[in-house]
């Protein structure tokens, strides 16, 4: 039985608990608030997060992160993309020294614009055959339900990949394995980007020739981005990158896609933010993608124009106006 330590028991981390659990794991799940991990141990289900879903006896919850990570052979890191480097420099002197670490988060970090696979290899030093990136079109709740999804499993290293697949493969939970590990890094964050803008969109009560005109273009300039750092252009049109687009895009259960919606109905970003009190990476990650297109030199309009939304305080109608009538272009 794999040992397997889940760290960050938001709606991801638990969703992701179970699918750990119902595939013959042994699971321990850290949340950074006490409080959490005892409310999850009282009541069979993190009532914060996923109200209503039963987490599995086999899941153990708890707040100290050595105990979690006591005998870990993988640690899941499911926190948000923007802690993950304060989190590891903070697990750091437990980390299990030959674990192999397996993000979920989809996001850029700020600033540095690395991906959550490079901040990883940062701040532990672990080599690239112990890093990992799980991504796909996997909405929690539906995931926390038992419905049916695939995912992508990514490493460098092949055997790895297919050692995490079957660590967390159910008959209902079903993935693949990728070494491209930039393209479905930048696949998962550039996805909660575009859907930002295509909430907005809906938000702002456009048709679906809107939506699937921002879906599709913004695709292109995810592969566009992803090839110039060494993609392989078919993860865009996989699970990372297609399927998960489609899947946030369309989503209620979206929590950049609700976002973009309610910026589209004419919300103040603070008061759509506030809305959800979940994490929505795109809003922070837009701005680290837009950095990375511009200094590989690539042009990411979409991105832009969610940039100029959520950080200059454009309206969703200034930033559409500014899509439309940019220059004549080719499609490919
Ligand atoms: N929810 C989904 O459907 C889903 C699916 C796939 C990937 N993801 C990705 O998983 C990552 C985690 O998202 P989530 O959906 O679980 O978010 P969430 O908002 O549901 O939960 C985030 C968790 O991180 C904790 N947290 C916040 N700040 C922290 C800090 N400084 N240190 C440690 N923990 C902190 C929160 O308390 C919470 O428990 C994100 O990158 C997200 O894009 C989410
Ligand atoms: O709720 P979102 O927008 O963070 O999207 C969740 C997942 O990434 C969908 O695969």
């Amino acid at each position: 039985m794999t040992r397997v330590a889940v760290l960050g028991s938001g709606s991801w981390g638990t969703a992701f608990s179970i699918v750990l659990a119902d595939a013959g794991a042994s699971v321990s799940l850290w949340a950074r608030r006490p409080e959490l991990s005892s409310a999850i141990a009282a009541a069979g289900e993190n009532s914060a997060y996923l109200p209503g879903v039963p987490v599995p006896p086999s899941v153990v919850p708890t707040a100290d992160v050595a105990e979690a990570l006591d005998g870990a052979e993988v640690v899941v890191l499911a926190v948000p993309a923007q802690t993950l480097r304060s989190n590891l420099e903070q697990f750091a002197p437990v980390l299990p020294s030959s674990a192999v670490l397996l993000s979920l988060a989809k996001g850029i970090e700020l600033h540095s614009c690395k991906r959550m696979s490079e901040v990883v290899a940062e701040t532990t030093g672990a080599p690239p055959e112990r890093i990992a990136v799980l991504t796909g079109p996997n909405l929690a709740r539906e995931i926390a339900s038992r419905q049916p999804s695939a995912s992508v499993v990514a490493c460098a290293d092949e055997e790895v990949a297919e050692r995490l697949q079957d660590v967390v493969r159910t008959p209902w939970f079903r993935p693949y394995t990728n070494s491209d590990v930039v393209g479905c890094e930048l696949a998962g964050a550039i996805k909660n980007v575009i859907a930002l803008a295509v909430g907005m969109a809906a938000g702002m009560g456009l048709g679906d020739n809107a939506k699937a005109s921002l879906v599709t273009r913004g695709l292109a300039e995810t592969a566009r981005l992803g090839s110039r750092l060494g993609a392989n252009p078919l993860t865009f049109a996989g699970l990372a990158g297609l399927g998960d687009l489609v899947a946030t895009c369309y989503s209620p259960l979206s929590r950049n896609r609700s976002i973009g919606e309610r910026l589209g109905q004419g919300a103040a970003l603070a008061e759509a933010v506030a809305s959800l009190s979940q994490t929505a990476e795109g809003v922070k990650s837009a701005e680290s993608v837009l950095e990375l297109a511009s200094l590989h030199e690539v042009d990411m309009p979409i991105a832009e124009q969610v940039v100029r939304v959520v950080r200059d305080g454009a309206s969703p109608r200034e930033a559409v106006e500014a899509l439309m009538t940019r220059s004549a272009k080719p499609e490919l």
